[in-house]
């Protein structure tokens, strides 16, 4: 389970990016964040994962209070929580299970690092990893040879082969056709199902968010505005995350009439 309590986070520009974030997402839930540019989306995710510390309030992954963390601790519990991104973070010049043994290196022992020997329950792992996203026959071909949604199936390979209980995307579809973001989301989809793993993403497109996501945390300024069922979501719910430009303009004319 996370658990927000009263989290609020300022940059050291004084930007409050977070104000009195106060959500429980339990094992296995799929949630889609949603709001405008600059809300707050990313900094969320970023201080699940500690990657952005939080500035108040107690932040609890699985019973663990993530501030707390120190060094070794950090990694290990990194493990435990995969991170996808918009721009995939691949070393394109080399193959695709290279990319994806690249996430067992921080428990290789230094020399085993160097010569770039891996074990081959490390293989079969990847291997295996690259089989539940549909991509195993690209496993020896080199990632610059693949599409953009392929080389998403190899981020999200990469980060299923450690085995998190939680997996993070950051605009996972945004540079994505309308197409490959589909098979890139039901993915998403297949892997929450499958395992019972905890999909938390951030999303520009509301409709696809709507259609994939169980659960949806609205964010306007930093501040949850709507938390509940993407089912519920209406009209006057993304009005109050987004902010219904027609309608304060129409107000503004009133006023000046
Ligand atoms: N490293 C940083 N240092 C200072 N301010 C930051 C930093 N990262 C984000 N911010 C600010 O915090 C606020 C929230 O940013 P954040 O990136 O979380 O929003 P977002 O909803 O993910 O936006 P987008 O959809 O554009 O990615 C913004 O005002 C942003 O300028």
């Amino acid at each position: 389970m996370i658990e927000f309590i009263n989290v609020e986070k300022t940059y050291n520009n004084d930007v409050k990016a977070l104000q009195n974030i106060n959500l429980k997402i339990d094992q296995g839930e799929f949630v889609g964040v949603i709001g405008l540019s600059g809300a707050g989306k990313s900094t969320l995710l970023r201080c699940i994962n500690r990657m952005h510390d939080i500035t108040h309030g107690r932040l609890l992954v699985n019973d663990v209070e993530v501030a707390s963390l120190r060094g070794k601790e950090v990694r290990r519990f990194r493990r435990n929580v995969g991170m996808i991104f918009q721009s995939f973070n691949l070393v394109t010049r080399t193959t695709v299970l290279k990319n994806v043994l690249v996430s067992f290196v921080p428990e290789l022992p230094l020399w085993r690092k160097i010569i770039g020997v891996f074990s081959k329950e490390d293989k079969i792992k990847a291997l295996e990893a690259l089989d539940k996203v549909g991509i195993l026959d690209k496993a020896y071909v080199r990632v610059d040879q693949l599409s953009g949604g392929q080389q998403q199936r190899v981020a999200l390979a990469r980060a299923i082969a450690q085995d998190p209980s939680i997996m993070l995307a950051d605009e996972p579809i945004a540079s994505l056709d309308p197409v490959t973001s589909k098979q890139v989301m039901n993915d998403f989809k297949r892997i929450n199902k499958d395992f019972n793993m905890s999909i938390i993403l951030n999303i520009h497109h509301v409709e696809v968010a709507l259609e994939y996501a169980d659960r949806i945390i609205g964010i306007r300024a930093g501040q949850v505005v709507y938390d509940g069922p993407a089912t519920d979501v209406t009209q006057g719910i993304l009005d109050d995350i987004y902010g219904n430009k027609e309608a304060e303009v129409q107000e503004e004319r009133r006023d000046y009439v």
